[in-house]
């Protein structure tokens, strides 16, 4: 038996944030010492952070990074711990982890797989590490191993892999097994998306079963540099069970996940499988005094409650989103968040955010360490309650004209007041009545809904932006943009007008699914260790049809009867964006999913709608303000789905469709289709 006490740390990073980023690495560190653990894992590329971008092509970072290092070494006393840096090796830069031992550099492990897709540039800044290869690397005139390299201290053999590592078919972690790995270290910065962490518990789990290891995975917490999400997922898996798993969203700058596993455990089912120990120059040893210590009681994972409930969806968005926004607060310097509130879903979902952010920081944090987190913010720091803080830090303005309803303004109200955001009203016809008059004058002609229907809309929402920046400013805070999922895909909005904002926290989240989030978020909400944290002060929206309320009130304008029902749109933006199908590929599986309820004409006429509406708006999607990346793909032309920003718009597949609905015969389709 041979027992070792060993951790992942998890830590909110900030891309060049480097005296924050070298405290929370030493932070964790001290408390892994603290809790007798002898093995830390900290997570790919903490000390400069990962969304450095460009930035990594600098000679300076890199320096930088080393330097920070060096010190971070000086506080390994009687441990092993791996810190994630880049490192310039051969004039090319590298995405290593460091394993120190005692406050001495044994090597530099190189990542091996880069990922380059979706919301990944990694091939941009960084090479791969050809497996198999060794090299030395010169630093401050001591040379070290750097490369492919599995290390040994007193007979406990440590490899890696770093993040997408884990993620290819063909993983390193083979090669550690060949090699007699009794634990696997994978620092990673894998960005949260739906569900994600399901996977990564699969080849944590698998990986420690299969590998014949102790498996430690370790990840970043919180919105590290604007628009991806760190969940803080952390997980020691031996011998295929999973040992423990962390809590995630936690609004702490460290954690540290603890386990204690047996390193000859998985030896006794890796002597059975006959599989012989590779040969190379692989192997680097160093001396270390592993503390003798007594058995422990069986360990099993504490799963949080949310993540095996029925609500995990609605649970991650909440949490994802409310620390993403917390992080961008204090990360900015900002002194809280303004919101235009029309009494909407979308604009209310946003205020909602808000409200939970803090409500969800005290339960995780308490309110003294979550003033402490933000002690530039002078004007929370004697508040004693969440709704003290919320009147300080949410502020809404309900801007109605003439076609506003007392429906919207009752529902905007009762919902800051629920949650105690500060509620300013004012009305903006008088606003738009001069604009009116000054072009009209100019033109010659009165403007009339019957032929300026677009124009009349556009300036209502163009003269809310003005008045909301102006309160913006005034109190220093961010303004918050509203525009969904849905109405990014089909440039619903009025640019300078409701797109005004520096960050948008639902542009990743469609309409369909964000309406029956608010109804969750009023009768069930987020379960706290039992406790359930809702917001009630919905229940006005959740009895309204989303409207733009931008037609007079006769008109009875909806957003689903100007585009299209909200749950059809995002079943086409799925099937035409992320699967990449042409019009008519999509009116088929249209019509497979919504037989008997829509007939083919209806279908088509939305097809084609969005294709057109897609197209034209690309422009738009280039200058929404930027948002959260919550799933694995989306709509963010920085993020997932680069488009051009003019084409020739699906003219000639749209001819396609129609002709192939005019024939009403497939097999005289163009034969692409393979039905
Ligand atoms: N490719 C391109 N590159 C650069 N610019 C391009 C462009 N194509 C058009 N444009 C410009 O775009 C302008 C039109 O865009 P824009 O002025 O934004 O307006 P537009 O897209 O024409 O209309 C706004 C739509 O959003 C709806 N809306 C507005 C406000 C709120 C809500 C709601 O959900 O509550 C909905 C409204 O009902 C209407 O259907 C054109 O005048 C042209 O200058
Ligand atoms: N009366 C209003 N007062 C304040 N802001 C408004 C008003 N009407 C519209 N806005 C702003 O314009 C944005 C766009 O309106 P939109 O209708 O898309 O969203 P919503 O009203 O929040 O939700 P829904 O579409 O479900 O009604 C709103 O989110 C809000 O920020
Ligand atoms: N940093 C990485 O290598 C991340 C890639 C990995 N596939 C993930 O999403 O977690």
């Amino acid at each position: 038996m041979k027992l070792i006490k060993v951790a992942a740390g998890t830590l909110n990073q900030t891309p060049l944030a480097w005296e924050q980023n070298q405290k929370n690495i030493i932070d964790c560190i001290k408390e892994a010492d603290s809790q007798d653990i002898s093995l830390l894992c900290l997570p790919e590329l903490c000390i400069t952070g990962y969304g450095c971008e460009d930035a990594f092509y600098s000679w300076d970072l890199v320096e930088q990074a080393k330097e920070s290092l060096l010190e971070i070494v000086q506080h390994t006393a009687g441990m092993i711990v791996s810190v994630g840096l880049p490192i310039r090796f051969n004039n090319k830069v590298y995405n290593t982890a460091c394993l120190v031992a005692n406050k001495k550099i044994l090597g530099f492990v190189c990542k091996q797989h880069l990922p380059n897709y979706g919301v990944f540039y990694e091939d941009r800044w960084f090479h791969r590490w050809q497996a198999g290869v060794r090299d030395e690397i010169e630093i401050d005139e001591f040379k070290y191993p750097i490369g492919d390299l599995v290390f040994e201290l007193d007979g406990v053999r440590i490899g890696f892999e770093i993040c997408e590592d884990a993620w290819v078919a063909n993983r390193p972690g083979r090669a550690m097994f060949d090699r007699g790995v009794d634990i696997i270290l994978n620092p990673s910065a894998s960005p949260f998306s739906f569900s994600k962490f399901v996977t990564r518990e699969r080849f944590v789990i698998d990986g420690s079963r299969s590998f014949a290891c102790s498996y430690i995975y370790t990840n970043l917490l919180g919105n590290e540099s604007g628009r991806l999400i760190f969940d803080g997922d952390a997980m020691i898996a031996s011998d295929g069970n999973l040992l423990v798993s962390s809590p995630r969203f936690g609004y702490g700058d460290f954690y540290v996940t603890s386990a204690v596993i047996d390193v000859e455990m998985p030896k006794v089912n890796h002597s059975q499988v006959k599989s012989p120990i590779t040969q190379g120059n692989w192997k680097v040893q160093s001396l270390f005094d592993f503390p003798k210590i007594k058995p422990i009681a069986p360990q099993f994972p504490e799963l949080e409650k949310f993540e095996r409930g029925g609500f995990l969806k609605e649970e991650e968005f909440a949490r994802a989103v409310s620390l993403a926004l917390f992080d961008y607060l204090r990360k900015s310097r900002s002194q809280g968040f303004t919101v235009s509130l029309s009494g909407g879903a979308d604009s209310c979902a946003c205020v909602a955010l808000c409200g939970l952010m803090i409500r969800l920081a005290d339960e995780s944090i308490g309110l003294d360490a979550f003033k402490k987190k933000l002690a530039y913010i002078n004007k929370i720091q004697d508040c004693t309650t969440v709704e003290e803080i919320a009147e300080k830090m949410i502020h809404s303005i309900y801007q109605g004209t003439e076609n506003s309803s007392t429906d919207t303004y009752e529902s905007a109200e009762g919902l800051a007041k629920n949650i105690g955001a500060t509620f300013y009203n004012v009305n903006i016809n008088g606003l738009v009545e001069t604009y009116k008059d000054l072009i009209e004058k100019q033109i010659g002609r009165d403007l009339t809904w019957e032929n300026d229907d677009l124009p009349l809309q556009n300036i209502q929402a163009r003269v809310r932006a003005p008045s909301v920046w102006l309160l913006t400013n005034l109190h220093n805070h961010l303004l918050l943009a509203t525009s969904n999922r849905s109405e990014v895909a089909v440039g619903y909005c009025t640019m300078d007008g409701d797109t005004a904002g520096s960050i948008n926290p639902i542009a990743g989240i469609d309409k369909f699914w964000l309406k029956k989030w608010l109804v969750w978020l009023e009768t069930i909400g987020c379960d706290v260790k039992g406790k359930h944290i809702k917001i009630e002060g919905l229940n006005k929206v959740n009895s309204l049809q989303p409207t733009a309320e931008l037609r007079p009130l006769d008109k009875k304008q909806t957003d689903e009867k100007d585009l299209m029902p909200y749950e059809v749109l995002n079943a086409i933006e799925g099937v035409a964006i992320r699967d990449k199908k042409p019009p008519l590929e999509c009116l088929l599986f249209m019509e497979a999913q919504y037989e008997g309820r829509f007939d083919q004409q209806t279908l088509a006429g939305w097809v084609e709608r969005f294709f057109r509406l897609w197209s034209r708006n690309q422009w738009k999607r280039e200058r929404y303000a930027p948002s959260f990346h919550l799933d694995s793909y989306n709509l963010d032309p920085r993020g997932w789905c680069r488009f051009p920003i003019l084409s020739g718009g699906f003219e000639k597949e749209l001819a396609d469709m129609r002709e192939y609905i005019e024939k009403g015969d497939r097999k005289k389709s163009r034969g692409r289709i393979g039905f």
